[in-house]
């Protein structure tokens, strides 16, 4: 018999390998960044601009925090909206709830009301902190919002609350005697967060991680990217970023005792100033940033000599682009390819130059498991493209709260469908040759179709809405909107404004629409997406 519940734990004798193996450590995140602030106190953890915190300076902020939350009425458990820029207040409130055993539901930046309010539906939240404003955006009127929405209890803004009633400023949460604590602690194999998928089925779907899970993925990025102390990782993409996160990012440094740089804006003039300044040595970007860095690097101005390492990923880095980042910056280039649900794959350190080009790495861990299936789910031989399973120490079981759907996308024992399509080389290094999921990556930010069609849908004098990805030289893949009318079409200036009356995040906003007379159809009666692509984008 199905239970129902929120999530999915692994099966126990999964669990005890982990543990046996050493994967899982049985320490949550407030317990290591205790362990931390002792052995790397002195040492610099955290820079934002001109602040900067000492691993032991950390620990006294977020257990400040941790006591102001509790004092608010955050409980263990409680699920709570983090959406928050790379300021260190997002670090500071990360490891605040988790330490109290709450649950930071990881919001982007550039989600609105029509996201929040799913998420607050979703996870049932108890609380929402935002920054005050961020980009040319009010965040505190999206809070408003999403309050008018769902009755959220507790909005808490990072600045100035405004003249809203009831929100809570951060800075006085923060201002707490720090108790010892907290009472009632989460245990390591807990839920500790819950990051966003990049959907496929109509909304975000939220992926749920523990301590022990979550920390070993960050953990054994760290090893496989050969972090020390010496390590001064600059994020340059949002931090609530699974990748920028864990992959190893913020985490797999703290582990470590390096240093955590955030990067207030992804281009390059900022950046390398940063590089220059804090002697970083490893940095994550994605492909469309690549020719910026480039350029940014071929001026000349800024001296990289400090950075080791390259990370490229959340999308595919064309094999040519790969070719050049290595000739023109003096610094080795990492392929990486991850999901938040969980496996990564990162080319190592020391592959030949042709893998490194070529492909997107391999499993972190020798517990990943992966499959490469056909539709039938038969194991395809080596070598050749199929579908993409996987199940291991730190993938997910489940989606959150997403019952039947974990039906179709996991396997009866328990592999995760992942939606790539994969080909693995004899050294069993992945690469992604596309996608079986309907999903658009537009450079990195992943577009569920099923859910901006039914936004289409929802334009006056549309009777259909198909989304397809064509090909784009600098994100990889954008969007078309495929219509069929009754009376005229929208056109891009009212699409605009129609996705942001809705409140949807402007990266979902379909970069070309197209009216067609009829849609082809599939054999079954679906949209033939295929067929689309093939008569009109060539
Ligand atoms: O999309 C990716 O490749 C990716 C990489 C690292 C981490 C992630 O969460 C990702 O989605």
């Amino acid at each position: 018999m199905v239970v129902a519940q929120d999530w999915v734990n692994w099966p126990p004798e999964l669990a005890e390998r982990y543990r046996g193996a050493g994967h899982w450590q049985g320490l949550t995140f407030g317990e290591q960044l205790a362990r931390w602030a002792v052995s790397y106190a002195g040492r610099t953890a955290l820079v934002d601009g001109g602040r900067r915190w000492t691993y032991a300076e950390l620990d006294v902020a977020v257990q400040r925090l941790c006591t102001g939350l509790a004092r608010l009425g955050i409980r263990r458990g409680d699920r709570v909206i983090l959406q928050l820029p790379n300021r260190a207040e997002f670090v500071l409130s990360w490891f605040a709830l988790v330490r109290l055993g709450a649950v930071p539901v990881h919001a982007m930046p550039a989600h609105r009301r029509s996201e929040i309010t799913h998420l607050a539906r979703l996870a049932d939240v108890a609380g929402y902190l935002v920054a005050d404003q961020y980009g040319h955006f009010d965040y505190r009127e999206l809070a408003a919002q999403v309050q008018q929405d769902t009755g959220l209890r507790h909005v808490i803004v990072a600045g100035d609350p405004g003249e809203h009633t009831g929100f809570v400023a951060l800075a006085e949460l923060m201002a707490a005697d720090p108790e010892p604590g907290p009472a009632d602690p989460p245990a390591a194999d807990d839920l500790a967060l819950l990051l966003l998928s990049g959907g496929t089925t109509g909304m975000p779907k939220l992926v749920p991680r523990t301590h022990d899970d979550y920390s070993y993925n960050a953990r054994r990025a760290a090893e496989v990217c050969e972090l020390t102390e010496e390590s001064v990782y600059l994020a340059v993409l949002p931090i609530a970023f699974n990748y920028t996160m864990s992959c190893p990012g913020m985490l797999g440094v703290l582990q470590v005792g390096g240093k955590v740089v955030l990067a207030p804006a992804p281009g390059p003039q900022t950046a390398f100033e940063l590089i220059e300044r804090e002697g970083v040595t490893i940095a994550a970007i994605n492909p469309p940033l690549v020719p910026h860095w480039l350029a940014e690097a071929e001026r000349g101005e800024a001296d990289l000599s400090s950075l080791r390492v390259l990370q490229v990923g959340s999308a595919r880095l064309a094999d040519d682009l790969a070719a050049v980042v290595t000739k023109k910056l003096d610094c080795r280039l990492q392929q990486v390819f991850g999901m938040a649900e969980g496996l990564l794959c990162l080319t190592r350190l020391d592959d030949p130059d042709d893998l490194v080009h070529t492909t997107q790495g391999v499993p972190i861990s020798p517990d990943d498991e992966l499959r490469v299936v056909d539709p039938q789910d038969q194991e395809v031989p080596l070598g050749q493209t199929g579908e993409l399973l996987t199940r291991g120490p730190y993938t997910l079981r489940g989606y959150y709260r997403a019952a039947e759907h974990n039906q179709r996308a996991f396997t009866a024992d328990g592999f995760y469908r992942t939606g790539d399509l994969v080909r693995l080389t004899p050294t069993g290094h992945v690469i992604v040759v596309g996608r079986a999921k309907d999903q658009i990556n537009r450079g990195g930010q992943k577009i569920d179709a099923t859910e901006v069609e039914g936004h289409l849908l929802a334009l006056p004098g549309v009777v259909s809405a198909a989304l397809v990805a064509e090909p784009d030289p600098v994100l990889g893949e954008r969007s078309v909107a495929f219509l069929t009318c009754t009376g005229d079409a929208p056109d891009a200036k009212a699409l605009t404004v129609f996705f942001r009356d809705r409140g949807v995040a402007a990266y979902k906003v379909p970069d070309r629409l197209l009216v067609v007379d009829a849609m082809p159809l599939t054999a079954v009666g679906k949209v033939d997406k295929k067929t689309l692509k093939h008569q009109y984008l060539g």
